[in-house]
């Protein structure tokens, strides 16, 4: 199963310029999780802190009993192992083609013997559907191929937390939603935790079990994918049904001169909560389903009205487990 990620109070600047203060969040074990927020309010630096690439000023980020802000780069080193990353561009080296791409982390990482490396890139290759475009130099295929590529390296070292920078961007609807069920296969298969930076509202909507939102310097909030679904925050209402009309401008944040000029926020429809993407038939329910269920009913009295009725809809007639409410 994979590991829980626990972020405590987390402060970022670069020189005199703010990104986000004081982010607490916990990334469940196991759990697919989405970070939303519009560009710029510092998504890839939240991820960048996660594995300790970037250091914030304050806070800590807790996997494994390593704190990746501030514990010995050793430690960090190490912990940093049971990360898979996975990049908007693939990251694939232009002059290798794929296998020696996804095979470059257990060459570098590992003493492996190129046998045992065969076995696992093939593996790997086939769980992203890229069986027999093994020998192709990333140049020579598509995007979407080339995404899938850099999952597949991302997964050699079985990495138990999973970080997917905007995994759709440039990619087409149909080859988006490939690429959401091909996650949601991926949970099923290995359990690992995992967390997708995106903008893409029909990811948001269905993939995740937990979604978050960062928004002028703070995190708007960070919960079941109900609490954000359901939300009657302006910002949060305005980015997922894509309104030009809210508090959120081309540069981020409005000032207050043009968001009065607009006039009240539209309490336009909010997006239909859709039921979340199931794995693909054959490979059964994902192990997370059950824990989350039982997390999430537990919180239950502690979530807006609104959040509750969904969770109760999504739960309501399967049989309470003990401790939970559902009245
Ligand atoms: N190493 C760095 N040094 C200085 N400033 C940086 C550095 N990395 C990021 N920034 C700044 O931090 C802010 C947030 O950047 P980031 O790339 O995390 O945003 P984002 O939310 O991922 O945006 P997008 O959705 O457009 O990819 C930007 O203003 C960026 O210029």
């Amino acid at each position: 199963m994979g590991i829980e990620v626990k972020v405590e109070g987390l402060t970022k600047s670069f020189g005199k310029q703010q990104i986000w203060q004081d982010v607490s969040l916990t990334l469940p074990a196991g759990e697919v999780s989405v970070m939303l927020g519009p560009s710029g309010t510092g998504k890839t630096v939240f991820l960048k802190s996660l594995i300790g690439l970037l250091k914030p000023e304050h806070g800590r980020v807790l996997v494994d009993g390593v704190d990746m802000a501030r514990s010995p780069e050793r430690d960090i080193m190490e912990a940093r192992k049971l990360f898979g990353l996975m990049f908007q561009d693939g990251a694939l080296f232009g002059s290798m083609n794929l296998f020696d791409n996804i095979a470059f982390p257990l060459r570098e990482h590992t003493k492996k013997k190129e046998s045992e490396i065969r076995r696992i890139v093939m593996e790997r290759i086939d769980v992203v559907g890229l069986l027999g475009a093994e020998g192709k130099l990333p140049g020579e295929i598509s995007g979407g191929m080339r995404k899938r590529a850099g999952l597949a390296r991302a997964l050699v070292l079985d990495p138990q937390i999973i970080l997917c920078d905007e995994p759709d961007s440039g990619l087409d609807p149909v080859r988006t939603a490939f690429l959401s069920q091909l996650l949601i296969d991926l949970n099923t298969q290995i359990d690992a935790t995992m967390l997708v930076v995106t903008h893409n509202l029909d990811i948001a909507a269905t993939m995740p079990d937990n979604m978050g939102m960062l928004y002028r310097r703070n995190l708007v909030t960070f919960g079941p994918r109900e609490v954000l679904l359901t939300s009657e925050e302006p910002v949060v209402r305005q980015f997922l049904t894509a309104d030009v009309v809210g508090p959120i401008g081309m540069s981020e944040e409005k000032d207050a001169a043009t968001l009065a000029a607009e006039g009240p926020a539209k309490s336009g429809a909010a997006r239909e909560l859709v039921p979340q993407l199931q794995p693909s038939p054959g490979l059964g329910e994902r192990a997370a389903v059950a824990r989350r269920r039982e997390r999430v009913l537990k919180m239950l009295p502690s979530l807006p009205e609104t959040a509750q009725a969904a969770i109760r809809a999504t739960y309501g007639s399967e049989p309470v487990e003990q401790g939970a409410t559902l009245s």
